[in-house]
C-alpha cells in the first residue's frame, strides 16, 4: 500500500535529480499509509500541515542554511546563530507567530542550539514558576519581547549535582532592603549556563540566602548582568565564555562572578519563599519547589529523545537502502546493506525505540501538566512522583538515544565518520543531555531512592495502594512467578512482556532493599549502606524506567485501537512495540536469567521471535522513517537525503571544503615543495 497523500516537504540541500530507484521501490512497498502515521505522530492532519508550512519556510530560507556549518570557526558559528535569532524574531513578527506553540515550532524547525534556548527554556519558565504575580508582570513582557535576554545560572565551577553545596551567597541587607550577591571563592564561580558568556543581559541566579547570619537555603534571584545600552557587564560582574567544548559551538556557555553586587529585595523570586522588608523569612510550602524548572526541562528532554533518535535512524535507514555491498552469490547484484540481518539488528530496535519514546514523551507531558495544575492550587503531592519518574526517564532516554546515534553512525561505515553524514554533530551536540539537567547517574539515584521507599512502605503495610506505574511494588508474590513464554507466539503477548519487565524491576528493587538491610546489619549506618548499593540503584532506576516506557507504548496502542486507528497502522506499531520489548530483554538477558525468571526454554523462542520481527519490519523500514517527516534541512545529512542521491550530495558538499578552494595546497610552498624538490 502506498501513502494516502504525498508529504508537502521540499527537497532542499540534496542534489536534485531522479530519486534513488531503491528508495522509490521501498516507498512503494509500504504496508501502511505513511501519511496517516505522520498525522498520528504529530497530532493530526491540521497540525502536521502547520508544522510542514513552518518547516518549509525555514528549509527554504538562506539565513537558516546549515550546509556550511562545518567550515565556520567557533566565533563565526556563534555569530551565525545570532543572525538566526534575529531572523527568527523577524519571522515571528512577519508571520504573526506570537503563540508560544508557534514559536516552539519555529525553533524546532530551525534546528540549532540557539543562544536563546535557555531564555525560552529556563529563564522565562523560572519567572513563570517562581515569580510572584507582580514579578511576572514586570519581567515577562520584557523577556517575551526579547527586551531582556536571560539564562539560568545555577551550576558553579565546584558544584553542580549537589545544589545544596552552592557557594554563591545572597546576603540580605535590612538597612537598604537589598541582597548582596557575592562569589566568595573561585569554586563559587557560576560555570556552564548556556548563553551566559556573551548573550544574556539578565539571569536567574541560584544562591544561598543568608539573613542576619542565618542560612536559609538556596533560592533564585533575578540579576541584571549587562547594560541594556551597550551590553557591557555591570559593576561588580565578571562574565565570559567558558571556552571550547566537545561541540555545542553555537552556544556561549559562560562563567560569572559577583563582587558584592547589590540587587533590590524584590529581585528574589518570591512566589514560594519570601523575605519581608524587616528580614523575616517565610519558608516555601515544599523544600524542593525552587527546583521545579529543572523538572520541567527534564520532561522536555524526555520529549526530544524520540525526535533526536528518529533523525539518526532516518539517516541510517535511508542510507542503508542506498548503500550496496557484496553480492550474495557471484554474478548477482550487490545487496542493499539493510538486507543484512546484522544491520537490521542494529537499526530496527532503535527505530522501535524512537516510536516508544514518542509515547513516553506524550505521557510525561501529560503528567507534567497535571502536576502544574496541582501546584497552582498549592497541591504538591504529585511532586515526588513527578520528580522521580522524570529523573529516571530523562536518564534512560538520553542514554539510549546517545548510544543509538553512535550505533547509527557506525552502521553507516566510513561515510558515517564524515561530518557531512550529519551524525557526528548530532551525537556531539546531543550527548551532554546525559549530563545537563542532572547527571544521569545522580538522577537514577533519585528514582531508586523513591522506589526503595515505596517498596519499604508496601512491605510494612500490606494492602497499601501505590500510584499506577509503581503499583507492582505492592505485589511481592510477583517474585515467585516465572515466565511462561515458551513459544515465539507467546512472546508477542503484551501482558507477558510487561510481566517480564515488572518482575525484573521488582526483583532488583527487592534485592537492593535486602542488601541495604544486610549492609546495615553488618554495622553500617543508612548513609554508608546506601553507598554500598549505588551501582545496583542505577540498575533499579533503569529497570523501572524501561517498564514505564513499555507500559506507555502498550497502553498507547490499546488507546489507538479503541479510537478506531486503522489496522495497518496498528499492526506496524504493534510490531515495533514487540521489538522494543523483546530487544531490551535480550540486551539485558543476564538480569532475567540470574533469578531464574527465564531459562533457555524461553530464550530460544525469544531470539527466534526477534529475528522474525526484524524480517517483518524490513519492508516497512523506509516508510517508518519517512513517517517522522523530517526535512532535509532538519536532518542536515548527505546520507539521509529524502531523494536518496547520497553520492551526488556527498560529492557536491565536499566541494565546499575550504581546502578545495585552490588546486595547490595551502602550505605547499613552505612545507611540501622543499622536500619534493630537494636533491637526492
Ligand atoms: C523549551 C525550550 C528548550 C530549549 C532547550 C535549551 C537547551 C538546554 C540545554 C541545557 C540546559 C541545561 C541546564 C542545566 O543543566 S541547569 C542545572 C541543572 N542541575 C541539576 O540538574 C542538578 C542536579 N541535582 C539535583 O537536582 C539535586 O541536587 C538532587 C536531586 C541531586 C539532590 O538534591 P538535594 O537538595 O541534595 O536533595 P536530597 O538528595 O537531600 O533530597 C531531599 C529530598 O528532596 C527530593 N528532591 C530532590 N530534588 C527534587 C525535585 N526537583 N523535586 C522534588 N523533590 C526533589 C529528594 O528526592 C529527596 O526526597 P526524599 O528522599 O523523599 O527525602
Ligand atoms: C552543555 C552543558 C550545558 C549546561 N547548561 C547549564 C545551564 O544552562 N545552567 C546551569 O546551571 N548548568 C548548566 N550545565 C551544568 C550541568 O547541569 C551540570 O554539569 C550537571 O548538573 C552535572 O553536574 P556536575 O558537572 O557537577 O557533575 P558531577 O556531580 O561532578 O558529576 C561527576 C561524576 O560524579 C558522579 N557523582 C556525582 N555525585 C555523586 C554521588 N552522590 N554519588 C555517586 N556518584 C556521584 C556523577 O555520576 C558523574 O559521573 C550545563 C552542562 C553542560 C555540559
Amino acid at each position: 500500500m502506498s501513502s494516502s497523500s504525498k508529504p508537502n516537504l521540499p527537497v532542499t540541500n540534496a542534489v536534485n535529480g531522479p530519486p534513488n530507484a531503491d528508495l522509490v521501490r521501498e516507498r512503494g512497498a509500504a504496508s501502511f499509509p505513511v501519511r496517516d502515521l505522520t498525522y498520528l505522530v504529530y497530532g493530526g492532519q491540521e497540525r502536521t500541515e502547520h508544522l510542514e508550512r513552518i518547516a518549509n519556510m525555514v528549509a527554504s530560507d538562506p539565513v537558516f542554511r546549515k550546509t556550511d556549518r562545518f567550515f565556520l570557526s567557533r566565533t563565526e558559528q556563534y555569530r551565525r546563530s545570532l543572525e538566526k535569532v534575529r531572523h527568527y524574531k523577524e519571522l515571528i513578527a512577519k508571520h504573526n507567530l506570537h503563540s508560544e506553540l508557534d514559536q516552539q515550532d519555529l525553533r524546532q524547525a530551525i534546528d540549532e542550539d540557539l543562544p536563546i534556548g535557555l531564555h525560552v527554556g529556563m529563564f522565562i519558565p523560572t519567572i513563570v514558576g517562581q515569580g510572584t504575580d507582580e514579578q511576572q508582570k514586570k519581567w515577562l513582557p520584557l523577556a517575551r519581547a526579547y527586551k531582556i535576554i536571560g539564562t539560568y545560572a545555577q551550576t558553579e565551577l565546584g558544584h553542580g549535582s549537589f545544589i545544596r553545596g552552592l557557594e554563591t551567597v545572597a546576603t540580605y541587607d535590612k538597612s537598604t532592603q537589598e541582597f548582596v550577591l557575592n562569589s566568595p571563592t573561585l569554586t563559587a564561580t557560576k560555570w556552564w549556563p548556556g548563553a551566559l558568556g556573551k548573550t544574556s543581559t539578565h539571569c536567574v541566579v541560584f544562591a544561598r540566602l543568608v539573613i542576619s547570619d542565618r542560612e536559609c537555603g538556596v533560592h533564585p534571584f533575578m540579576v541584571q548582568l549587562r547594560s541594556l545600552e551597550n551590553h557591557e557587564p555591570l559593576k561588580g560582574i565578571t562574565v565570559g565564555d567558558i571556552g571550547p567544548k566537545f561541540a555545542y559551538e553555537t552556544m556561549d556557555n559562560g562563567f560569572l562572578r559577583f563582587d558584592h553586587v547589590r540587587i533590590p529585595r524584590d529581585h528574589m523570586l518570591m512566589r514560594f519563599a519570601q523575605v519581608a522588608a524587616d528580614g523575616t523569612y517565610s519558608t516555601p510550602p515544599h523544600s524542593k519547589v525552587s527546583y521545579a524548572t529543572m523538572v520541567f526541562m527534564r520532561a522536555y528532554i524526555i520529549g526530544t529523545a524520540s525526535s533526536t533518535l528518529a533523525k539518526a535512524v532516518t539517516i541510517a535507514v535511508r542510507y542503508s537502502c542506498v548503500r550496496k555491498q557484496f553480492p550474495l552469490r557471484s554474478g548477482e547484484p550487490e545487496q542493499q546493506i539493510l538486507n543484512y540481518q546484522n544491520q537490521q539488528a542494529a537499526l530496527f530496535p532503535l527505530l522501535a525505540t524512537a516510536y516508544a519514546f514518542h509515547f513516553t514523551g506524550n505521557y510525561i507531558r501529560q503528567m507534567y501538566s497535571d502536576f502544574v495544575r496541582g501546584m497552582r492550587a498549592q497541591d504538591f503531592s504529585v511532586l515526588p512522583e513527578m520528580h522521580a519518574t522524570s529523573a529516571g526517564l530523562k536518564s534512560l532516554t538520553t542514554w539510549i538515544a546517545s548510544a543509538g546515534i553512535e550505533t547509527c553512525r557506525a552502521s553507516c561505515g566510513g561515510h558515517g565518520y564524515s561530518k557531512l553524514s550529519g551524525l557526528p554533530s548530532l551525537y556531539a551536540n546531543y550527548i551532554p543531555a546525559c549530563t545537563y539537567e542532572g547527571d544521569n547517574t545522580v538522577m537514577c539515584f533519585q528514582l531508586a531512592r523513591y522506589l526503595l521507599k515505596l517498596y519499604g512502605k508496601a512491605q510494612a503495610k500490606p494492602g497499601l495502594r501505590l500510584p499506577g506505574n509503581v503499583s507492582y511494588l505492592e505485589k511481592s508474590t510477583l517474585l515467585d512467578e516465572r515466565c511462561d513464554a515458551s513459544t515465539e507466539e507467546l512472546w508477542l503477548d503484551p501482558a507477558r512482556q510487561l510481566h517480564a519487565y515488572r518482575n525484573r524491576a521488582l526483583r532488583l528493587v527487592a534485592n537492593c532493599a535486602n542488601r541495604l538491610v544486610a549492609e546495615m546489619q553488618k554495622g553500617k549506618d543508612e548513609v554508608l549502606a546506601v553507598e554500598a548499593i549505588k551501582s545496583d540503584m542505577v540498575k533499579v532506576a533503569k529497570a523501572h524506567s524501561y517498564y514505564v516506557v513499555l507500559n506507555n507504548f502498550v497502553n498507547a496502542i490499546e488507546q489507538l485501537r479503541a479510537s478506531g486507528t486503522s489496522t495497518p497502522i496498528l499492526r506496524v506499531l504493534k510490531t515495533l512495540c514487540d521489538l522494543f520489548a523483546l530487544h531490551f530483554i535480550q540486551a539485558d538477558l543476564g538480569d532475567f536469567l540470574e533469578y531464574g525468571y527465564l531459562s533457555s526454554l524461553h530464550t530460544e523462542p525469544l531470539h527466534a521471535q526477534i529475528r522474525r520481527l526484524l524480517e517483518a519490519i524490513r519492508p516497512d523500514a523506509v516508510a517508518l522513517v519517512d513517517a517522522f517527516n523530517f526535512t532535509d534541512h532538519a536532518l542536515g545529512s548527505a546520507l539521509g537525503v529524502h531523494n536518496g542521491r547520497v553520492y551526488e550530495t556527498l560529492f557536491e558538499w565536499a566541494q565546499q571544503e575550504p581546502l578545495n578552494k585552490t588546486q595547490v595546497a595551502p602550505g605547499y610552498h613552505e612545507y611540501i615543495k622543499p622536500f619534493l624538490l630537494a636533491k637526492m
